[in-house]
């Protein structure tokens, strides 16, 4: 495309006949005898998540810190292609604010991905456990960072679905990355030439609602412009250090108060142009919300000029009482609903 900086679109491994192919092409094998495993740091749909150590190739007495995702023993040959296509897809991407692929271990159990290793963790975790304690330019810091990985991931053409603040990973330098590639899609340009996805195998066809554009949620039109409405969510989890968008609220209010017009209020001491950066992001009409170059090119702009931050919007009242709010005795542990009514 004209002014893009990759010279590539990323590559569906499902274009593949033998899903290992792309793995193969994509991801360098590991010999399992240069990880070392030291601690279980979270679990994953596939199996754990730890904390290693990876041998450097050439000079085995030094090593490197890393991320290891393993695929629990017994798994299906579905679950372990489902589990290896997203080292597939990392394996393509070239970004500082994208995780890096170290590599797979695919010839001996566990199956397992290994990816650099980010020392602050999850963003949304990182940030509710540090309340309150990051300067205003630290915060828009971090997002010109996940506006930055998200920018080179739509120049790929990869529409990513699942953006949202809990797939961002933090490391010692503050910096952000992207860091979850699971569900595959395929990218097919429509008529009116926008990009957008056809779901080639959606785990039972299950969205984050509060997380997702309404054209999405209604039909399934999932383009770099939906993933810039999540943007806009992420940025609502930054200034508000991990809060839960729309609260308690269920996933159906939340779909019809977006419906009628409402959103999101600004959050606590949220300069009033980084707000309105929200409110841009959350255009019903998706070709009026800003493009990722755009978003990247705002943020750096107020980083540069300090004192576009300085005024404050003011503050919403307290999160409004939710008119559609009935008390639900219990609720459902998950982001993830089917397309089905709950
Ligand atoms: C939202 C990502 C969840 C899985 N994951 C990954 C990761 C992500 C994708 C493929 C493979 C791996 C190991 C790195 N890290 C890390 C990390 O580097 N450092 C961490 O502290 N945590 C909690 C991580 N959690 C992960």
């Amino acid at each position: 495309q004209v002014g893009s900086t990759t010279s590539r679109s990323y590559i569906d491994p499902h274009t593949y006949e033998d899903p290992n192919q792309a793995v193969k092409e994509f991801a360098r094998e590991i010999d399992a005898s240069y990880i070392t495993i030291e601690a279980i740091i979270g679990g994953g749909e596939f199996g754990d998540v730890c904390r290693g150590k990876l041998k450097v190739l050439g000079s085995p007495s030094v090593e490197v810190d890393v991320a290891i995702k393993t695929l629990k023993p017994g798994s299906s040959d579905k679950a372990r292609n489902d589990f290896l296509t997203e080292a597939s897809i990392m394996g393509q991407f070239e970004h500082p604010n994208v995780i890096f692929l170290q590599g797979v271990v695919t010839r001996s159990n566990p199956v397992m991905i290994i990816t650099e290793y980010m020392e602050n963790g999850s963003l949304d975790t990182f940030l509710r456990a540090n309340d309150g304690k990051f300067q205003v330019l630290q915060l828009v810091g971090m997002l010109r960072g996940i506006a930055s990985g998200m920018q080179y991931l739509s120049e790929m053409n990869y529409v990513h679905r699942d953006l949202a603040a809990r797939n961002v990973l933090v490391n010692a330098q503050l910096v952000c990355k992207i860091a979850d590639f699971g569900l595959s899609r395929e990218i097919e340009s429509t008529t009116e030439g926008a990009y957008t996805t056809r779901f080639s195998n959606f785990q039972g066809g299950k969205i984050p609602v509060r997380w997702t554009a309404p054209e999405a949620i209604a039909f399934r039109k999932f383009t770099s412009a939906s993933d810039v409405w999540s943007f806009g969510i992420v940025v609502w989890e930054v200034m508000s250090y991990g809060e839960r968008p729309y609260w308690n609220w269920s996933n159906q209010d939340v779909i019809k108060s977006i419906e009628k017009g409402y959103r999101l209020p600004a959050p606590m001491d949220c300069p009033e142009t980084i707000y309105q950066l929200m409110l841009d992001c959350w255009q019903k009409e998706r070709t009026h919300r800003p493009m990722f170059l755009s978003i990247v090119k705002t943020l750096d702009k107020l980083i540069r000029c300090p004192d576009t931050l300085r005024r404050i919007a003011q503050n919403s009242r307290p999160p409004p009482v939710n008119p559609y709010y009935v008390p639900v005795v219990f609720k459902c542990g998950s982001d993830w609903v089917s397309f089905h009514h709950e």
